[in-house]
């Protein structure tokens, strides 16, 4: 298969199951870890530095996710992401809450300068207030932002050097060249505490067996709003929608990948 078919990469983890080592937060860990295995790759969450560090080199790809941030954990991702970065491993950021506080845009933007980050997972508030073309960040959540979304995504993309998969309603994916919106998902997603995260775990589970970091995250981004639209169409709440949305991923076939696409360049 072509690594640039976006909608055979999923089999591609199956068969491949990369290793995915996170460094999270203490929230939404567990959904990180299943969503993961429900892709088919292989989960470690490992933050203690000597470990961090010795895990990232033999990953698949690594993910950092800001959400209960510490210091110490902040010194973690950076020591494990230049590790990762030496070893040739891509790096995930999930600047969880970026531009909510002062601590947690400083240490966004020090992990940024001190890690070559692959791609970057943010909310549209986040992604904007990296870009700094203004956004609202209100505790996790996006609180809007000021101008075109496409223009705030490739900001970010130019600014940083990484793919940035800036999530919402529609989705966008651009790596500053190429950019495409994604359709795919349902409200029910944003009434679930951590799907942001687990479609950072997700851009960590495609990430290694594509050769391009846009068309994995794209990949990524589609499979999770397809699995979201499905677990969507027969959840009475948050919780039955949680068990579909792993169900659902798991047992996703190309055909229904092929079948529910909804994506276009931009
Ligand atoms: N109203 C919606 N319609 C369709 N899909 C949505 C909607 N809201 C969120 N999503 C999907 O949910 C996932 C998470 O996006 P969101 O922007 O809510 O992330 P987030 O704010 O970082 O979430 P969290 O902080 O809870 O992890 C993405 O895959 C996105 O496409
Ligand atoms: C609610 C929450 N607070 C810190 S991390 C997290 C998980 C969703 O981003
Ligand atoms: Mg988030």
């Amino acid at each position: 298969m072509d690594s640039q078919d976006i909608f055979g990469l999923l089999d591609k983890v199956r068969a491949e199951k990369p290793l995915i080592h996170h460094i999270t937060n203490y929230v939404t860990v567990n959904d990180c870890a299943n969503i993961t295995i429900c892709a088919g790759a292989s989960p470690v969450m490992a933050h203690y530095p000597d470990d961090a560090e010795e895990m990232a080199a033999i990953a698949g790809a690594l993910v950092l996710n800001i959400g209960t941030l510490s210091p110490e954990l902040v010194d973690a991702m950076i020591i494990a992401g230049k590790r990762a970065n030496e070893t040739g491993v891509p790096v995930i950021l999930d600047p969880v809450g970026a531009g909510a506080t002062k601590i947690r845009t400083e240490s966004t933007f020090k992990i940024l300068k001190e890690v070559r980050i692959s791609v970057i997972k943010g909310n549209a508030g986040e992604i904007s207030v990296i870009a700094g073309t203004g956004g609202v960040v209100r505790g996790v959540d996006s609180g809007g932002i000021s101008g075109e979304p496409l223009k705030a995504a490739e900001a970010c993309s130019d600014l940083t050097g990484a793919t940035v998969l800036m999530t919402g309603p529609t989705d966008i994916v651009t790596d500053g060249r190429r950019s495409y919106s994604v359709s795919n998902g349902h409200p029910m997603m944003g009434s679930l505490s951590g799907t942001g995260c687990m479609a950072a775990s997700l851009c960590g589970s495609f990430a290694p067996v594509a050769d391009d970091l846009l068309i994995s995250s794209l990949a990524a981004a589609v499979t999770f709003g397809i699995a979201g639209e499905i677990a969507g169409s027969s959840c009475r709440g948050p919780y039955s929608f949680r068990t579909e949305l792993f169900d659902t991923l798991f047992r996703m076939k190309r055909e229904t990948i092929e079948r529910y696409a909804d994506f276009r360049t931009i």
